[in-house]
């Protein structure tokens, strides 16, 4: 993504920010409040349209982009929440995440189209697979609403997994999770590197500090450094951007601690 900006009528939530997710990479987007992390992410989910830059994906140029397209470019999300179907079981709302791979099968049951069985069986085996990837497949026949929220949040990232992307956008999985559940999160994001590349949006400095490999910060729209983990660390612009952020708001004081001394580093 380069050169990257967004204005909401005379809001400016981006200017000029670019940034590269390179393969096989956990790239960290991160930032105070309103530092435009969620734009950023909405534009490359297609969710918002850029005002200006330009979005390169393997090597192509992707104008207009939707998010319909996304599964078909081999790029899969979460989205803040988690957005599961009430109505369908665990397995079904994951089989929702493969239907790229599905000729006929799920969906065309769901419209009561005559179905072929074969696939209607390679997609359940896909789904399973990817709720024992998370060890979520305890889970298979319940319904989403009946399920602690950080299960609810495996389930949601089982879907967005059973679809193979090369290109994983998460949007701040570690919100709602125990300390125990996010170091979990931060293993499975490291193992999942090794076979795609992740874009994560995400509040929680030290999960951002252990896994991944670049960081771009934000503040107020605009990129203020990039660079490892230590780089980012080290800058005193991104201390300071942090500080302010903490002044206003003491609630975020906490998460400020993993900005300033590596000791979270893992
Ligand atoms: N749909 C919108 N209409 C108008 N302004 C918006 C809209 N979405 C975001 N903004 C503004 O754009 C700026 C960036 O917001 P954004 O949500 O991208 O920041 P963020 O870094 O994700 O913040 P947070 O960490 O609080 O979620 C903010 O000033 C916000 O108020």
């Amino acid at each position: 993504m380069t050169g990257i900006s967004v204005a909401f009528g005379g809001v400016k939530a981006l200017t000029d920010v670019s940034l590269t997710v390179e393969p096989g990479q956990v790239h960290g987007l991160i930032g105070p409040n309103g530092a435009g992390k969620t734009t950023m992410f909405n534009v490359a989910c297609g969710l918002v349209r850029a005002t200006e830059g330009r979005i390169v994906w393997r090597g192509q140029e992707l104008r207009r982009l939707r998010p319909a397209q996304l599964a078909g470019l081999g790029i899969a999300r979460t989205l803040q929440g988690v957005g599961l179907f009430p109505g369908l079981t665990v397995l079904e709302n994951v089989m929702v995440g493969a239907h790229k791979h599905a000729k006929a099968g799920f969906f065309s049951a769901l419209f009561a189209i005559p179905t072929a069985d074969k696939d209607d069986a390679r997609l359940r085996e896909r789904a399973m697979g990817a709720l024992t990837e998370l060890d979520a497949e305890g889970y298979a026949a319940r319904y989403p609403g009946s399920l602690p929220y950080p299960v609810q949040k495996r389930v949601a990232l089982a879907r967005a997994l059973v679809s193979e992307p090369e290109l994983l956008l998460l949007d701040e999985p570690a919100s709602g999770l125990s300390e125990d559940e996010m170091h979990e999160l931060g293993e499975l994001i490291r193992l999942l590197s090794g076979r795609m590349s992740v874009l994560l949006v995400e509040h929680h400095m030290d999960l951002v500090m252990r896994v991944c490999d670049q960081i771009t910060v934000l503040d107020s729209g605009r990129q203020i450094a990039a660079g490892t983990p230590q780089q980012v660390q080290n800058d005193p612009a991104v201390t300071e951007a942090y500080l302010g952020d903490a002044v206003d708001d003491t609630t975020d004081v906490s998460e400020l601690a993993g900005t300033d001394g590596g000791t979270h580093r893992g």
